[in-house]
């Protein structure tokens, strides 16, 4: 039976290095715990630009690490632009990292501060042929990182929440069209910037990191749902997913940017 990495006692965080040594030698791994105050104002950011079409959403998936919606990106029709980065990148997936208590669950932190859920919407440079290929190039990904705070219900998440019933174990997928991620987003795009990487194995540090200051709010009634995953596939022992976060890694003499005063 494959051991396989993942958030648990054996397998977790700590124990990634074991299989993928760039875990603890790399000069560029994420998450980060932000720090607004370190964190230098450089006027030559530019605004960020989402650009997604709704019928590229094709699907929702249960990884076994965390729940992904995936996109159509055979075309430039869902794009990132502007921001940090040069050129264009296309939206791959969205997925989200969250905790067994409104305590904790995101990845970044801010000033050590933990959000109960972390929204991540993964982005390839169409520089490169494929997603693929760009994963393994230092400016081939960019990922826009959103807090969730507990507060009000979020009816813009409900979508995705009401079809988290169908992809309950490892390995389930249904269907999942129409949909803008565009709407998860908050009011303001001001934005934290770094050099980073995926935040799970294979942990490539490809990725720009672009962390939005404005949480959107998620209840806990809603936070529930997302602790109604299973880490494990159908039939085997049932293990509710929830703490699937790697916790912050060492700066390493890197500059986080802000895009605002
Ligand atoms: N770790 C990842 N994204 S993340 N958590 O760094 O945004 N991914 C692994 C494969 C596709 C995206
Ligand atoms: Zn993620």
């Amino acid at each position: 039976m494959s051991h396989g990495w993942g958030y648990g006692p054996t397998n977790g965080p700590d124990t990634w290095a074991e299989e993928f040594p760039v875990a603890n030698d790399g000069p560029r791994q994420s998450p980060i715990n932000i720090i607004p105050k370190e964190a230098k104002y450089d006027s030559s950011l530019k605004p960020l630009k989402l650009r997604y079409d709704p019928s590229n959403a094709k699907g929702i998936l249960n990884n076994g690490h965390s729940f992904q919606v995936d996109y159509v990106d055979d075309t430039d029709s869902s794009t990132l632009t502007g921001g940090p980065i040069s050129g264009k990148y296309r939206l791959k997936q969205f997925h989200f990292h969250w905790g067994s208590s409104d305590d904790r669950g995101s990845e970044h932190t801010v000033n050590g501060i933990k959000y109960p859920c972390e929204l991540h919407l993964v982005h390839w440079n169409t520089k490169y042929p494929s997603f693929g290929e760009a994963a393994n190039q230092p400016d081939g990904l960019a990922v826009v990182g959103v807090f969730l705070k507990i507060g009000a219900a979020n009816p813009r998440l409900q979508k995705v929440l009401d079809a988290l019933d169908g992809i309950k174990t490892k390995g389930k997928q249904t269907t999942f069209s129409n949909f803008d991620p565009k709407t998860l987003l908050p009011g303001s795009l001001d934005y934290w910037t770094y050099e980073g990487s995926l935040t799970t194995p294979p942990l490539l540090e490809s990725v720009t990191w672009i962390v939005l200051k404005e949480p959107v709010s998620v209840s806990a009634t809603q936070m529930t749902k997302f602790r109604n995953l299973l880490f494990s596939g159908e039939g085997e022992n049932p293990c509710f997913m929830m703490d699937n976060c790697r916790p912050p890694q060492p700066l390493k003499g890197r500059q986080v940017r802000a895009s605002f005063k």
